[in-house]
């Protein structure tokens, strides 16, 4: 369904010191230097699935996307997507994808919702059947009835962004593309919008590529994860496998009847300890959680046990640490 192969993208950027007279010389002699966003970038993605396109920032993942929607020309490289070139012939190619970008917004700003949802549907020539069957599904799922007729300024952030992604799919498109689609939103929109997603995936085998800094959000959506890096392509694969090749950590923390003694267990680093609570972190590779746990019984009375992975991001992060990005 989308295939990138060997995509390279450069911007040329302008730059002068600061000054009066540096502005001035600025005006006969530009320099510039080049920035490399993307470099040699190749993946494909099938029908149905749900992306995660993860990366520091400035790593190139806007620019993919903006590639992938047809908006940024590659220098180098080949994007087909659903027999599309998508920065030719982009009228007919737009009907195929939505997009949603989280730091800019699609609607009219002064106008109300609804509005800009009737100007979508004019633009994409939407037959009416499919854009009420749509507003109805949206509306609901997204729950906007009340916020229909609010002008976007007026909208709050959650809000706003329910709307982008309704309007991002007015016209059926098979593909969404969403960039930092939960970013600045509270945990009770991050979850409609995380569940929202999942549902237009499942009932109606959208295929999306979601690219964010909240990993949270890639543990609860993405089930294959493309991390990009200095314009690289670093990892393409589960995430379930990134956990266990970087994850072999884990975090026990163990609450006993109250005690003076600073309990330490060979193979076990103790992180915090406490009279009534220590908190251990161990390597599975090392030692066995169930041998941990029978050395702090002989030594505590247990009373409670909670054995927990290293966080997503920790792992994240010890991946861009060994790619030095
Ligand atoms: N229009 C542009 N002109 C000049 N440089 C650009 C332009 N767009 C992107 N870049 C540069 O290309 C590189 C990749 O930027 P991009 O926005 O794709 O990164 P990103 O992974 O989306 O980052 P972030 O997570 O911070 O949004 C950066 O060095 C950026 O400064």
């Amino acid at each position: 369904m989308i295939t990138l192969d060997g995509i390279g993208k450069s911007f040329q950027v302008a730059r002068r010191s600061a000054g009066f007279k540096e502005a001035v010389k600025a005006l006969f002699v530009r320099e510039h230097t080049v920035v490399e966003a993307l470099h040699n970038i190749s993946f494909s993605i099938g029908e149905g699935e749900i992306v995660g396109y993860i990366g520091p920032n400035g790593a190139g993942k806007s620019t993919t996307i903006k590639i992938m929607s047809g908006i940024l020309v590659p220098d180098r490289g080949t994007c087909r997507i659903m027999g599309h070139t998508p920065w030719e012939n982009r009228t007919d190619y737009v009907r195929h994808i939505g997009v949603v970008f989280g730091q800019r917004s699609q609607l009219w700003w002064d106008v109300p919702v609804i509005d800009s949802f009737e100007l979508l549907r004019d633009i994409y020539h939407i037959p009416g059947a499919m854009y009420r069957e749509n507003l109805k599904m949206l509306t609901e799922a997204l729950d906007l009835e009340l916020i229909l007729k609010t002008p976007v300024r007026q909208l709050s952030l959650g809000q706003r962004m329910r709307c982008e992604i309704a309007a991002s799919l007015l016209h059926s498109p098979k593909i969404l593309f969403l960039d930092e689609p939960t970013i600045g939103l509270d945990a009770v929109s991050k979850i409609a919008v995380r569940h929202f997603i999942k549902k237009i995936n499942k009932d109606r085998g959208v295929t999306v590529i979601l690219t964010t800094h909240d990993m949270s959000d890639i543990e609860a959506l993405a089930d294959r994860i493309l991390m990009i890096g200095k314009g690289t392509l670093l990892y393409d694969g589960r995430l379930s496998e990134l956990r266990s090749r970087f994850g072999t950590q884990r975090t026990i923390t163990v609450d006993y009847a109250e005690t003076s003694k600073h309990v330490e267990v060979s193979g076990a680093e103790l992180l915090s300890w406490g009279p009534e609570r220590a908190v251990y972190s161990i390597d599975t590779e090392k030692v066995q959680i169930a041998g941990v746990l029978s050395l702090l019984a002989e030594q505590v009375d247990l009373l409670d046990v909670s054995v927990e992975n290293k966080p997503i991001e920790e792992v994240v992060v010890q991946l861009y640490k060994e790619h030095q990005v």
